[in-house]
This record gives structure tokens, sequence and C-alpha cells, in this order.
């Protein structure tokens, strides 16, 4: 790759595109490459950079290696040498390039003078247009671009391949470096020999900056010149200057001209090629000159061309050359065309793509060339040749850019009207932890206006409004969300589950919080109600507080919330946790082991499984544990608050770190699984009394279900006993029913083995009654004392007031148990509702 395009510059302006004479950039993915085998080396696009997005690939390293090890190391300086700094001489030079290391200086006029005795003999015989060879770029663009006129180049080296040709048999160990303005040279030389390197003038200097070489004029020029050697011509070392060539060689012809600049020599191409004219010499030159060849195009041409020739007046070359040596060099040189001419897209192929970016008709090309291409015909051709991007059309972009605007206004009025509106609290956190956005539900949770949030570090305001536990900025730099219970005080307790937002290179941006008080969960009429066909038959749901939880515990089965369960034994804690993995898409087993009823030692290697050989009686292949069975599935840890504290800090471990090691291995194991933990316990009673690890408890009690005990919900009775009995008539194929009677007795019970008990009650019923029916006596018969609840029992004598006192207030117990409010416990107590508050206030204040 001859010019490298440096990415992270180039600001899509398209100029090199726009100003290639033969269409070698191509856009890809908005950035624009060089096609090298279209490329004709003329350095164009690299000096009209702007942002100097181009980088010609240099042999300055190589070069400064050669300097330093190379005894013999020559170097050939171009025509325009002298242009290059306006204010030297030729001791200047010769110091310059003694001081770098150079042992011999040419000048490639010497190839000229040798070229053009080629020419003019060539040209005595010819009966076709020839055309010149010494400019490489002119070379490239016949054999690529004009192929039928290939075969008029003529079959001539350039000066410059002359030159190293000369020296070649001159000194055949000599190594030589090139140094010229032009960067068509470098490709141009590639292949000859004994060229070491071609520098560019620039390049040059450059090694001499970084070799820290600088010009003296006290050195007296060593090179001497000798008897047997000749002189360069004037005009061959005028040759950089346009139409010295011509001159040289034209003496004897009539029709033949001499031609510079990019525009003029394509306009001769296309003449050529039509056969609208012909010469019998065209000196053609694809920059105005050398002397304004790429490396040179900064100063004023006159100035250049005033200069040059006042040097060459006052200033002798470098070296003399020998003729005898010439006069046998073979300086013929073969010409191939490339043919790299596209075809002509057809019109039909042009309005296909032109229809692409909204243009339908002639009026609709702008021909505004914001895209590189001189009109959108070109540009539409380019496109078809894969040179170009079709989206790459700035009305188009524009005009697309508006819509996409007014969408995203649009979408972002939506969006801050949806998170103004939302019941939810939403806050926006910024990668530091500073508040960026909240909303006015999440300032009324917080107790906060607008201003005491915005703009302050989250930490801060959990310190001062007594939050606890933080938002942890450091886990969510690990992980893409997590969800926790934040403690507002003592009563209220917000349910958090933070998002981060990350950019490509994972880096924490932005934090989105969703805050719900877990009150109005448990509470809230949820619009999202299961019917009563969603809820699987081994389910009992007709009272209202098992209807909440059922709800409950569907909403939070779609998420992967770990799920604390708390409730008297045999509340139903197990079967909540089953229906929980139903109503999710966990694709894994629903693994339960019960912590309680397994050994500590055991309950360990039941849940992280061993490694083989890992204690005596393990078994050989090693076991993987219930955690890893539970992988993209549910672990359901019953009577969680039986936990040693070992198996504590070790299933902490687990959470942390969503990997497990087994027992006797020191290699972890990725595991995926909701947790689902339950207890009879007082968790939080238990960390208080430093029995259950705090962090452990946080991280269990994300989303805690509470199921309340039967005697609680004793309306739900009569429901349980028909869905027992269903059952149970079916198991002992008895239809058997219950009477009413019987039905208000269970209500009077306080049930404290709860529904379990219940079951087990019924099942003892059905299986011991004679009769169809299950009568009141039955029950009595068979539970006679713990069911005689029904009355008043008096067992001892005492005061009448506190006899009185004591019935009033364990009724006032019962009623609220059972009621929702004072107006209820009225009804039923048959008093009015100000005596039930006068009541309760005297007895429970
Ligand atoms: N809502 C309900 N509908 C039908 N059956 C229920 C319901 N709640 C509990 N049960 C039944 O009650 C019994 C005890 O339930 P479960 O084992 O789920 O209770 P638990 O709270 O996990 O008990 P423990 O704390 O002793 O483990 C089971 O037979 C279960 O099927």
């Amino acid at each position: 790759m001859f010019i490298n395009i440096l990415k992270e510059y180039c600001h899509e302006c398209y100029a090199c595109v726009r100003n290639c004479p033969v269409s070698a950039v191509k856009v890809n993915d908005g950035k624009v490459e060089v096609i090298e085998e279209r490329c004709i080396h003329c350095g164009k696009c690299v000096n009209l950079c702007s942002q100097n997005a181009r980088e010609i690939v240099d042999q300055k390293n190589e070069v400064i290696e050669l300097l330093q090890k190379e005894d013999n190391l020559a170097v050939a300086l171009a025509p325009s040498y002298p242009v290059y700094k306006l204010s030297w001489q030729k001791e200047d030079w010769f110091n310059f390039l003694s001081k770098l290391g150079f042992k011999n200086i040419y000048e490639v006029a010497w190839g000229a003078d040798l070229i053009s005795e080629k020419y003019t003999e060539i040209l005595q015989n010819n009966d076709k247009t020839l055309i010149s060879s010494a400019c490489p770029v002119i070379v490239n663009l016949i054999n690529k671009y004009y192929p039928q006129l290939s075969a008029n180049i003529i079959e001539v080296v350039s000066p410059m391949k002359a030159l190293s040709r000369y020296i070649k048999k001159e000194g055949p160990s000599a190594k030589l470096v090139l140094v010229g303005p032009c960067q068509a040279k470098k490709v141009e030389l590639e292949s000859e020999e004994n060229i070491a390197a071609v520098l560019t003038f620039s390049e040059l200097f450059s090694i001499a900056e970084e070799l820290d070489i600088r010009v003296e004029n006290n050195i007296e020029p060593e090179l001497e010149s000798s008897a047997d050697k000749n002189d360069i011509s004037n005009s061959a070392r005028s040759l950089a200057v346009g139409g010295e060539l011509l001159k040289k060689v034209s003496a004897q012809l009539d029709n033949s001209l001499h031609i510079e600049g990019e525009k003029e020599v394509i306009e001769l191409m296309e003449a050529l090629k039509a056969e609208k004219i012909e010469l019998e010499f065209a000196d053609l030159l694809f920059c105005k000159g050398c002397i304004d060849g790429v490396d040179l195009s900064s100063e004023n041409y006159f100035l250049k061309q005033k200069h040059l020739y006042q040097y060459l007046k006052t200033n002798s070359y470098f070296n003399q050359y020998n003729k005898d040596i010439a006069a046998h060099l073979d300086l013929s040189a073969k010409y191939q065309a490339e043919n790299m001419v596209l075809k002509t897209p057809s019109e039909k192929e042009i309005w296909q793509i032109l229809n692409k970016t909204d243009k339908y008709e002639e009026a609709d090309l702008l021909d505004c060339g914001a895209c590189g291409f001189e009109s959108c015909r070109d540009k539409a051709a380019a496109v078809i040749h894969g040179f170009a991007d079709v989206k790459i059309c700035l009305p188009y972009l524009l005009k697309e850019k508006r819509g996409e605007l007014k969408e995203i206004q649009k979408v972002n009025k939506n969006l801050n009207l949806i998170i103004s509106s939302s019941y939810d609290g939403i806050m926006l956190i910024d990668k530091d932890g500073r508040v960026e956005k909240i909303n006015s539900s999440y300032l009324q949770m917080l107790g906060l206006e607008l201003e005491e949030a915005k703009g302050k570090k989250i930490s801060q305001l959990e310190k001062r409004l007594g939050l606890y536990p933080g938002l942890d900025l450091q886990s969510l730099k690990e992980k893409e969300q997590i969800t926790f219970v934040q403690n507002h005080g003592k009563n209220k307790r917000i349910l958090l589950t933070a998002k981060a937002i990350k950019d490509q290179a994972a880096k924490l941006e932005q934090i989105i919080i969703n805050a719900r008080d877990l009150a109005e969960i448990s509470f809230s009429n949820s619009q999202n109600e299961l019917n009563d066909q969603d809820i699987p038959d081994y389910l009992v749901s007709k009272s209202k507080e098992m209807k909440k939880i059922i709800n409950l515990a569907a909403k939070v089965a779609e998420t992967d919330s770990t799920i604390l369960i708390t409730g008297e034994s045999g509340t139903g804690k197990e079967v909540i946790a089953k229906f929980i993995y139903e109503q999710s898409n966990n694709e894994g087993d629903f693994v339960k082991i019960n912590c309680a009823a397994i050994p500590t030692n055991l309950l360990e290697s039941e849940l992280f499984g061993y490694e083989k050989g890992a204690f005596s009686g393990a078994r050989k292949s090693g076991k993987p544990g219930l955690i890893e069975e539970a992988d993209n599935g549910t672990l359901f840890l019953d009577e969680i608050g039986e936990l040693s504290p070992n198996m504590q800090a070790k299933l902490l471990q687990v959470l942390q770190e969503h990997s497990v090691y087994r027992i006797g291995s020191v290699k972890p194991k990725k595991v995926n699984f909701r947790l689902i933990t339950a207890t009879n316990r007082d968790l939080e009673q238990m960390v208080k009394d430093k029995e259950f690890r705090e962090d452990l408890y946080y991280r269990l009690n994300v989303f805690p279900i509470r199921i309340p005990p039967l005697r609680k919900r004793k309306n739900a009775i009569p429901a349980l006993i028909d869905h027992y009995l269903s059952i149970l008539k079916e198991k002992y194929d008895k239809n058997i029913s219950i009477s009413e009677r019987a039905v208000k007795l269970f209500m009077k019970y306080d049930w404290p083995g709860n529904v379990r008990e219940l079951n087990n009650v019924i099942e003892r019923l059905v299986i011991t009654s004679e009769k169809l029916l299950i009568d009141y006596q039955d029950v009595l018969a068979l539970y006679g004392e713990e069911f005689k609840t029904e009355g008043i029992s008096v067992s001892s004598l005492m005061p009448l007031p506190k006899a009185v006192a004591e019935v009033e207030k364990k009724i006032l117990e019962m009623a609220q148990e059972n009621c929702k409010s004072t107006y209820e416990m009225a009804d039923m107590l048959g008093v009015n509702q100000s005596t039930v508050v006068r009541k309760l206030k005297k007895y429970f204040h």
C-alpha cells in the first residue's frame, strides 16, 4: 500500500474523492479508502487533505540504517532539487549531504541527457504519435485509463531509471538513494535493484532532523571533476521546468507539443483517444513541471522557476559522467496497458441507485458535490462500481436526520411524560453517582424537593435520609442489574432495581433506578390480577389475603428476583414457592432442600457437591451439588433460618460471585439460578441477635412474601375444607360431606398447625366417619377438648368486673382478627362503632 489513510483524522469531507482525477478513492462506511490498483500516484489527494489524514509510506528508517552501515552510499537528486531550498547554493547541498553520510552525489539530469539522445534517435524514424515516458504519473494514466495509447509511449526508460542503470554500470557495488519531489517515483523505481530507497525532499530533511544534522558552510566540496568525464547539459539540468525535454529533442520535429497539468493532459488524452489530433511527439508532465511536484507545490511557481535558472547559472553540477559507459547502456522500456476503464452503467441502473436517495426525476438531481462526486449521476455510477456508499448524499441525509430528530424529540417528550407520571419512582444517576433526573413519585417517596436531590451524590442522600443498605455502585460496574430492598427508617421498605447502562467498552455510563414501595406492592389492588382459571387446582385462593399473595407471587415470578417467604409452619410457603417456579420462565428444574432436615456436614455436600476423593466415603466420580442442579432453574431453600453460620457464609459467597466451588475444588463453576428461601422464624430478630448474617439477610430479603397464619384468615377455612373433601372423597371413594355447624366449629379453632393441620383433621374425619355427613358431634368426638372453644368456659372464681373485662378483651381480639374495620367489628358484636373504638382504646393502648 502506497498511501495509508489515517482514519482517525478523516472527517469525511470527501475532498479527495471529489478531486481524484481517476476515481481511485472510494467511500466505505463513511471513511475513504484508496483503491491501489486504480491509483496513478499523482499524490493530489495527499496534498489537498487539510486534516493530514494521508500518510505516504516512506523508507526513512531503511535510509537511516543504510547511512549508518553502508560505506558506499550514493544519493541522486532530481533536477528540481534547487527549488526545495531557495536560499541554498551548491555548497550548502554538498555539506548537508556529506554530513548525512552520502559518499557520492549524482544528478538525475544526467539521466535526462542520456535519454534525450535516445529520444532523438527514435523520433527520427517514427511514423506515429509518441508520448514521453519521463513522468511516471503520465505513464500510469495512459496504461490504466487510455490503454489504447499504451503503444504510443516512447519505449525509453525515465531519466531516473536511466541514471540508476548508469550508476550500476559505473560502480556496481554502489547503493543509491533517489531523492525527488514526486510520490510516483517510489512506485516506478521499486523494482530497480541498485536503488536502495526513494525519498521525497521532505523525507530527506526529516531524516537530517532525526540525526541532528545541520548545514555548516565551512566544508569545501571534495568531489573533483576529471578529464575523462563529461559535463551535463544545462538543458537537462533545467528539465524540472516543463518543456525543457521537448526543447532538447524536437529541434527537427514540425508537429510536437509540450503539455503540463492534469486538466490539459486529460484533454489531450481524450483528443488522442478519439483520434482528433495527430502529433509526432507529445512531451507531457502531470504536474506543472517537476518544480511544482507534490513535495514542492507550496512555493510560488514563478519564484521557483526563476530561482532554478539562476541557480543553474551560478552553480555547477556535482559530478561528471563517463560517456563510454553510457554508450553501452540499455535504456529501452516496455509499457503495458492495465485497463482500469470502467463499464458505463445503463440509465436504468443509474436511476435504480438514484431512487434509493429519493431522486426520481431530473429536478431531484442537485449535483451539489457534497458527496465528493461532481454530479449525482457520477456518484450513482461510483455506487454501482462499489466505490461509494449509496446513503452518502447530504440533502438526503439532512432530510432523513430532520425526520429522525423530530421522531427523537417526540419520543423524548413521551418518555419524559411517562417518567414524570409514573407511579413508580424513577431516577437516573450518572457514572459518578450523582442524581441526573428524578421523577416526582421518587421525590415523594424520599420526602424531598427536586432541588434537594438533583446533582447530589446518591451516597450523601442515602446517608442524610437514613436509607440502608445503600446503592452498590461497585457491583453495578460488574453486573447489569441489581435488585434489593432499601429500608427508609423503621417502617418503610422500598424495592429498588438498579440497571447499569454501559458503553461499548463495558464502562459504566449511567444507572437507572426503579423504586417501589413494598407496602404498596403488597396491598395494591393490582389491575393484572390472575383469573381463577389461571390459578392451579392445588392452590385454594378464595380468601382475599391468599388472592393478594398469589397475585404478588405471579408478578414477582416474571422477574429473577430473590424471594423470601415467611410464615408459620404449614401456612403454604412451599406451595407458593412451587407456584412461583411454575409461573416463571425458568427453563431449569425446581430443586428443593430443607435446611433443617439435614445435618450441616451433609448439607454442605448436598448443596455444593464435591470433587472425586474430596473426603472418605465420597463418590469416586464426584458429585454436583443441588446448587449446580438448579442452574437455569429455581433453588428453594426451606427453613433457611436453620442454616449454620459456616453455611450462611458459603451461601453468601455463591450469591455474590454467581459461582460455586465443589468441596475439594478450587475451580469455581458459574451458576445462574433463582433463589427462593422460606422460614417460619423471625430472621430480622435473628439478625439483631447475631444468629443470622445481616449481609445474607439483605441478599435473601429482596422480595419478601409474608403468608399470614390460618387463624388470621379464617374466612379461607370453608373453601379449604371443600378442597380437601373433594380430594379425599376420591382418595377414599366416599361421597362424604360436612355440616354447616361442623364448619362453624372449625372457624372458631385457632389452627396452630395452619393449613397442614386442617388437612390432617379433615382426612382423619373422612377416614373415621361412618356416615356420609361429618357433623359437629363427630368433630367433638374426635378432637373434644381442642375444639371446645365455643361459648365461654369458666374454670375458676374471680371478681366479676375482672371476668367481664377479660371476656370483653378476648372477644375484641377475635373480632379484630376477622374484621377489616371497626364498623365491621361493631356489626359483628352488635354494638355501635364508637363503643368498639372506646373499648379498643381501653384494652389495647
Ligand atoms: N392455599 C392453599 N391451598 C391448598 N393447600 C394449601 C394451601 N396452603 C397450604 N396448603 C397445604 O398445606 C400443607 C402445608 O403447606 P406447605 O408445606 O407449603 O407449608 P409450609 O409453610 O412450607 O410448611 P413448613 O414451614 O412446615 O415447611 C400442604 O399440604 C399444602 O398443600
